[in-house]
């Protein structure tokens, strides 16, 4: 049968870490223009997505990570199809020192920040007893530390005086304790929480905080499939199946990790 009208407008499915093709507005053009978004992780996945949509409408951004020459051909073919501005900088969000110097530039090259995006994670399936524990404070390391090191040197070098805008990427996996998640669960729940204590304390400077929770079948190729098997798996009550899929992953997973 025939897509309804809206069904229509959403933008197309790319898969990769490639721009879209074309884009059908729904919004204004100049819904951001000249303003400027600071997007952790914006060199891959839902982060570039991000970037790409922003810049479509007339923003700057600067996208920032662990790997600059990932975050240099992105920022290439960002700025190719928006002809916007994007400024790569190298940042590891769990060390304060590389965010508070990227900032630094950031503001040297554009004079304003008005929009953070915490995006930048990491993640990985796990039984939680075959976690380690470094692996487990890794996660909550990179998610919830990292996201607490950005607002804070942003707000304190930009946000405080100017206002502006804090959006973390989150999940819904915390919900309800999707298994072999533990460690990104526990930390998107502390994002959560962050979210709001964050948004009581700096609303009167003007800033909002907020999250966003993606589905499981955006992001990056491997979670994607992820997502639409678990989808599906769930649409035809094969939770059955899923239970002894689990089991068969913990077994699997002492010999090979996913
Ligand atoms: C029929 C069946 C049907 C259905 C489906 C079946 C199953 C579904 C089950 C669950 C599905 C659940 C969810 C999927 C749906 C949606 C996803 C939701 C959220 C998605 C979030 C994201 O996508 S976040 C972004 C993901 N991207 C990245 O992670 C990129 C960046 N990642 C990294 O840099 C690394 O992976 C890192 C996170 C490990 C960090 O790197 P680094 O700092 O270099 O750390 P290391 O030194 O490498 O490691 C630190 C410790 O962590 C341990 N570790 C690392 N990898 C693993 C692993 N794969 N498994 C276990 N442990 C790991 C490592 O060993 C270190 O610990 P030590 O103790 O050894 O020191
Ligand atoms: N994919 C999905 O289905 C879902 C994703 N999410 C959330 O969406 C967000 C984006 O995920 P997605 O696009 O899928 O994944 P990606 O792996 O594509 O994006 C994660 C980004 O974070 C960066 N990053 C990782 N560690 C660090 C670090 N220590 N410092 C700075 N940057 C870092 C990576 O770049 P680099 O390696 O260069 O550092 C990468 O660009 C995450 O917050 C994730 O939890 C939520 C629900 C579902």
């Amino acid at each position: 049968p025939a897509l309804p009208d809206r069904v229509t407008f959403l933008p197309e499915d790319v898969g990769t870490d490639d721009c879209l093709t074309s884009y059908t507005y729904i919004y204004s053009p100049d819904l951001l223009k000249d303003q400027v978004a600071f997007i952790t992780g914006g060199g891959s996945g839902i982060g570039l997505r991000i970037a790409e949509i922003f810049m479509r409408h007339g923003c700057d951004t600067i996208i920032s990570s662990r790997n600059l020459d990932k975050l240099k051909e992105a920022a290439k073919k960002l700025s190719a199809v928006s002809g916007r501005r994007c400024l790569p900088l190298c940042v590891d969000v769990r060390q304060p020192d590389s965010i508070a110097a990227a900032v630094d530039e950031a503001l040297a090259q554009f004079g304003r920040i008005d929009i953070l995006i915490n995006n930048a994670a990491g993640n990985f399936l796990c039984p939680a007893s075959a976690l380690s524990f470094n692996g487990f404070k890794t996660v909550l390391e990179i998610d919830t530390l990292g996201t607490f090191n950005t607002s804070k040197l942003l707000y304190e070098k930009w946000f405080k005086d100017h206002g502006g805008n804090i959006v973390n990427i989150s999940a819904t996996l915390q919900y309800r304790g999707q298994a072999l998640q533990v460690h990104a669960g526990s930390a998107k729940a502390a994002n959560d929480a962050m979210t709001k204590h964050l948004a009581v304390e700096w609303g009167p400077n003007g800033v909002r905080v907020n999250a966003v929770a993606p589905g499981p079948i955006s992001g990056t190729e491997g979670y994607r499939k992820l997502g639409k098997l678990l989808i599906f798996v769930h649409q035809y009550n094969l939770r059955f199946f899923l239970s002894h899929f689990y089991q068969i992953f913990i077994a699997l997973h002492r010999v090979c990790r996913v």
